[in-house]
């Protein structure tokens, strides 16, 4: 496939991210952990250092924090040439830099997305305080203690805060609820439980979204499972806001995990500073420590580091989305509730899909040669049919879907589309959610589900869809979306994460002027709306974006 210039110029572009964190002098953790991945992200790092360690693989031996005139003019430095997309704080020394930065942060870079990683213990499993008292004779070790640090000056100031087990049970100790932190590790299932709720008091207590990494759990043996619980935040669909949701990868039986929890952080950071959503952000960082670790190595004698494998492509890398109903009033299903599916499997290539309301156009269409094409009446504006013309424009979009030989799509009226004998369905998630997936399955429809990123996708999979759409690509006034724009980059990822699996469908905002960049993300098909519907005519537009289509394709 010939290299697309607009496509390059996009994975091009590297953000400014910010790691505030302690230098690692053996390189797997830390500074040196962070910087390794934001480049290796497509980001440019930047780093404002807390405290110097010495240390290798086995021991650290000395601790000295930066002077507050030093971290102030790293952040001041920076602030005046390098203003961040995202940042990253990590391992901070003392209080008095915890409550200098939390203030710094807010009064400066306000709206910058901030991953808090509330470093006490390190990933190998020893205390950081602990390995640091162990180097007798240095004076500055015995003033440090990483493990009392309050972290309250961050509440409702970091995007994302991403403790591991034992941290979760020290911000617990200091929140009054009827959970004694200190005792997580003693039964696996109540243990599993006490961190839910203990995951859930410190969430609530920041005011935060939260990333609990249960790696070190000790019921957990099988996966490596993280909690993560969206506080209400905005750019992603109203269904998942104050959600939970477990995120489960397989274990990576490896000791070379030094540096995974700076290196989650960091690239969730990286992420978000590439412009994805949160949960996009940490669906894609998960993968990418998950590919890290099993491509680790060991320089020393120690645990070693995680390797740096790029943007994760590989759906396999991906953790599974569990997500939790009860706290989720707006998830009406669990997902113990998944249907039978699979849906009917559909070949790769579906053509130009045209979605039209209007069953006139559905007909111009089909004459013009469309296979795949979608009857979308929305029925909550105020124009909107009544329920008798409604079923009568179905009915007959149907009848012309067989005439013609075609895959007609009914959008969200599955339960006529049953009726009637539609070819598919095509849903929302938040559709599909409220539907009765198992009679569209029983009736042997195919459905088509939406997406908007990472997550979505990954969970709209578990549904075993006939086809999946990536959307919305460019801006568009057909629809009004909640989330931004996933843009051709993002495509590109979505595309190598998820055309192996099942036909993808990009849609939002494409027509002519773009179809040929949309063509090189590699997305097996493309869906339109106005490209057609406003064309003066319509027929002659569909023809020329399929043969514009085929030609660019790559099949
Ligand atoms: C092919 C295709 N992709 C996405 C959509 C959007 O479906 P949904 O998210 O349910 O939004 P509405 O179309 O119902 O407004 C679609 N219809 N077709
Ligand atoms: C229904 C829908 N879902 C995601 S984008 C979109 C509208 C796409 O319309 P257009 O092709 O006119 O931008
Ligand atoms: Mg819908």
């Amino acid at each position: 496939m010939a290299a697309n210039p607009l496509v390059e110029s996009e994975l091009a572009a590297r953000p400014v991210v910010w790691t505030i964190a302690g230098s690692d002098s053996g390189g797997g953790a830390g500074i040196q952990a962070d910087l390794l991945t934001l480049h290796d992200l497509g980001c440019h790092g930047c780093s404002v250092i807390t405290a110097i360690t010495a240390q290798n693989s086995v021991a650290v031996t000395a601790v000295e924090p930066v002077s507050p005139a030093m971290l102030a003019a790293q952040l001041e430095a920076l602030k005046a040439d390098l203003y961040p997309a995202a940042v990253k704080i990590g391992l901070i020394a003392n209080q008095a830099q915890l409550e200098f930065l939390a203030q710094w942060l807010g009064d400066n870079l306000p709206g910058v997305p901030v991953i808090l990683d509330p470093v006490m213990v390190a990933s190998c499993g020893d205390e950081l305080q602990h390995a640091a008292s162990r180097a007798q004779g240095a004076a500055t070790v015995s003033t440090l203690d990483f493990s009392g640090l309050d972290f309250s000056a961050f509440a409702g100031r970091a995007t994302l805060i991403t403790p591991n087990v034992t941290e979760v049970a020290r911000l617990v100790s200091g929140i009054a609820v009827p959970y004694a932190g200190e005792s997580i590790g003693e039964e696996a299932e109540s243990d599993c439980t006490r961190w839910r709720l203990a995951v859930r008091a410190v969430a609530r207590h920041f005011g935060v979204s939260l990333l609990a990494k249960g790696g070190d759990a000790r019921w957990q043996t099988q996966h490596a499972s993280d909690l993560l619980l969206l506080s209400d935040i905005g750019n992603i669909s109203t269904l998942y806001r104050g959600g939970e949701f477990y995120l489960e990868s397989p274990r990576v039986d490896t000791a070379n995990n030094h540096g995974s929890g700076c290196t989650l952080s960091s690239a969730i950071a990286a992420f978000m500073a590439k412009g994805m959503v949160l949960p996009d952000a940490v669906m894609m960082a998960k993968a990418y420590v998950y590919e890290g670790l099993k491509a680790s190595f060991q320089p020393g004698s120690g645990p070693g580091p995680l390797a740096r494998t790029g943007t994760p492509a590989s759906l396999s890398s991906l953790p599974k989305v569990r997500w939790v109903k009860e706290p989720s009033a707006k998830l009406t299903k669990s997902a113990d509730d998944m249907p039978a599916g699979p849906f009917p499997a559909l070949p790769r290539d579906l053509g130009v899909y045209p979605v039209v309301s209007d069953v006139a156009l559905l007909q111009t269409l089909l004459e013009a040669g469309a296979k795949t094409i979608q009857l979308r009446i929305k029925t909550d504006t105020p124009d909107s049919p009544d329920d008798a013309a409604l079923e009568a424009a179905i009915v007959r979009a149907i009848a012309l879907g067989k005439q013609y030989q075609a895959r007609l799509f009914i959008n969200d009226h599955w339960q006529l589309a049953i009726k009637h004998g539609a070819f598919g369905v095509h849903l929302g998630q938040e559709d599909a959610d409220s539907a009765a997936l198992e009679r569209i399955v029983a009736a042997g429809l195919a459905l088509g589900l939406s997406s908007h990123g990472v997550f979505e996708a990954r969970l709209a999979l578990e549904l075993k869809p006939s086809y999946l759409a990536l959307g919305h690509i460019f801006p568009t006034t057909t629809k009004t979306m909640p989330s931004p724009p996933q843009g051709l980059s993002m495509l590109t990822t979505l595309s190598r994460l998820f055309s192996k699996s099942l036909p993808t469908v990009a849609i939002g905002g494409i027509d002519g002027t773009n179809l040929t960049d949309v063509a090189a993300t590699g997305v097996d098909n493309i869906a339109v709306v106005r490209a057609v519907t406003q064309a003066s005519e319509p027929a002659a537009a569909y023809r020329a974006l399929a043969a514009a289509w085929e030609a660019r394709h790559a099949r």
